[in-house]
């Protein structure tokens, strides 16, 4: 089949791109692997999750929030207004196609597109000029290489399949990461009665949700180391110390770090409360784990039913898109830097690859839509 445009994955970032080329009038089509749209957000996360950032950074484009919408969103609101915005762009991704490679033909002029069709068991063929790859920097699940983790004879789940600690009560529990899935997942093994504990093994920021957002809203006004002093400053008055609890902050200030590595600040949903009255233990990086027993690196072992690897995410795209140089390193990630990452050569783009959450999936989507418009009204 032949297209102008073949998006890859019917997220919020596909979906984005969808909207702005139509507004365009550009022909394209999404390629989704699941059986619904924005399915991470569907499928693959915990049922107390709700968005941490405020509502003026969480909209998509040319569809502003309804005026009724609550500064910080369940994840169910948001869904609707996903809902709402599929319908009023009319979008239409076809369902259980799995791309399974993406390669440069015709002498680097198009696209050629295999995708696995999961209900007819057959492979389609799909041709485009644009390449948009809005398959997500949460793709897959990370797990990382922790001696004797395959002895471990209890549940071991990824964070992108825990939906609630209520199997837990009374289990002893091993939640290995503490970004914002880990420390959040915590919380709610220890409200359903499991013995819960956390690895902890690098520093990082801890805010309030009100936090983030005034530093969001701060940003627009001032440079942000001035924002990171001022932040910094508020959390440790609310928090106090917490290096009793292994819990340090990095050097650089919450916004800086996630500007250099990425990495968001955790966004404390009542975690830090309950490691402050003993409710849930941190320990120390695992050494090795042999049976039911996990060695920690500060000497201490303990036995535990079950682990939750809250560990986080990679993007995958390097596994489908054969010629990934063209917008991509070897990671699966931009290969250029802001403000240009979502710009690749030979007709290919990326959206929602810069770590910057939903706002940055709307910069992307418009970005990529008006760009590939360029070219094709400089083509005419
Ligand atoms: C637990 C969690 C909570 C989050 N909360 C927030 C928040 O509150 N605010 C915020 O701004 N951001 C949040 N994020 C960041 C999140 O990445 C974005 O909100 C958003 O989902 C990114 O959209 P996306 O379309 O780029 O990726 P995704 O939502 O991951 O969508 C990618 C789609 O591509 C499909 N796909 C992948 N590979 C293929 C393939 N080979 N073939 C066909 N289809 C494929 C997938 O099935 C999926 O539907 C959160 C992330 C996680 C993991
Ligand atoms: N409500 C919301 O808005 C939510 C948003 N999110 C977002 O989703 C994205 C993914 O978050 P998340 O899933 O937490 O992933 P992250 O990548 O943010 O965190 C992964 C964690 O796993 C740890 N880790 C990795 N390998 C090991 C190991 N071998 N031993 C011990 N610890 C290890 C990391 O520690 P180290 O630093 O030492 O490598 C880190 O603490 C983030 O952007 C996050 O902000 C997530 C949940 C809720
Ligand atoms: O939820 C996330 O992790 C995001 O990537 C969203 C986000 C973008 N910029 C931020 C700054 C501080 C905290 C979260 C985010």
């Amino acid at each position: 089949m032949e297209t102008k445009v073949l998006i890859v994955g019917a997220g919020p970032s596909g979906l984005a791109t969808s909207a702005c080329l139509t507004r365009h009038s550009i022909p394209h089509l999404i390629l989704e692997r699941e059986d619904c749209y924005a399915s991470l957000w569907k499928k693959r996360t915990y049922d107390r999750l709700g968005l941490h950032l405020a509502k003026e950074f969480c909209f998509l484009p040319h569809k502003p929030l309804p005026p009724d919408a609550p500064t910080f969103m369940p994840k169910d609101f948001f869904l609707k207004y996903v809902d709402d915005y599929v319908s009023q762009f009319n979008i239409n991704p076809l369902y259980h196609r799995t791309v399974e490679s993406a390669s440069l033909v015709e002498a680097g002029k198009k696209w050629r597109i295999e995708a696995k069709n999961k209900l007819e068991g057959n492979v389609e063929v799909y041709h485009a000029e644009f390449l948009v790859v809005a398959s997500g920097e949460n793709n897959e699940g990370y797990i990382p290489d922790i001696k004797g983790l395959s002895s471990f004879p209890g549940e071991i789940v990824h964070s992108n399949h825990f939906k609630s600690g209520s199997r837990y009560k009374s289990k002893d529990v091993l939640v290995i990461g503490c970004g914002n899935s880990g420390m959040e997942i915590a919380y709610d093994l220890k409200e359903h009665g499991a013995r819960t504990s956390i690895v902890i093994r690098s520093p990082f920021h801890v805010l309030t949700k009100e936090l983030v957002h005034r530093g969001m809203s701060l940003l627009n006004y001032l440079p942000v180391y001035m924002v990171d002093t001022l932040i910094t400053m508020l959390a440790r008055l609310k928090y106090g110390d917490l290096t009793k609890y292994g819990i340090y902050r990095p050097p650089r200030g919450p916004f800086a770090h996630k500007n250099v590595t990425g990495r968001s600040p955790v966004i404390d949903v009542g975690t830090i409360g309950k490691i402050q009255n003993g409710e849930i233990e941190v320990v120390s990086e695992i050494l090795n784990i042999e049976k039911n027993n996990v060695k920690f690196k500060n000497g201490t072992e303990k036995n535990f039913d079950a682990i939750v690897l809250a560990t986080g995410y990679k993007s995958a795209a390097n596994k489908w898109l054969k010629d990934y140089k063209y917008a991509l390193n070897g990671d699966g990630m931009p290969k250029n830097r802001m403000p240009n990452h979502w710009k690749g050569e030979k007709g290919l783009y990326c959206a929602g690859l810069s770590r910057r959450g939903l706002f940055g999936v709307s910069m992307d989507a418009e970005a990529i839509a008006n760009d590939i418009n360029k070219v094709i009204t400089g083509q005419k």
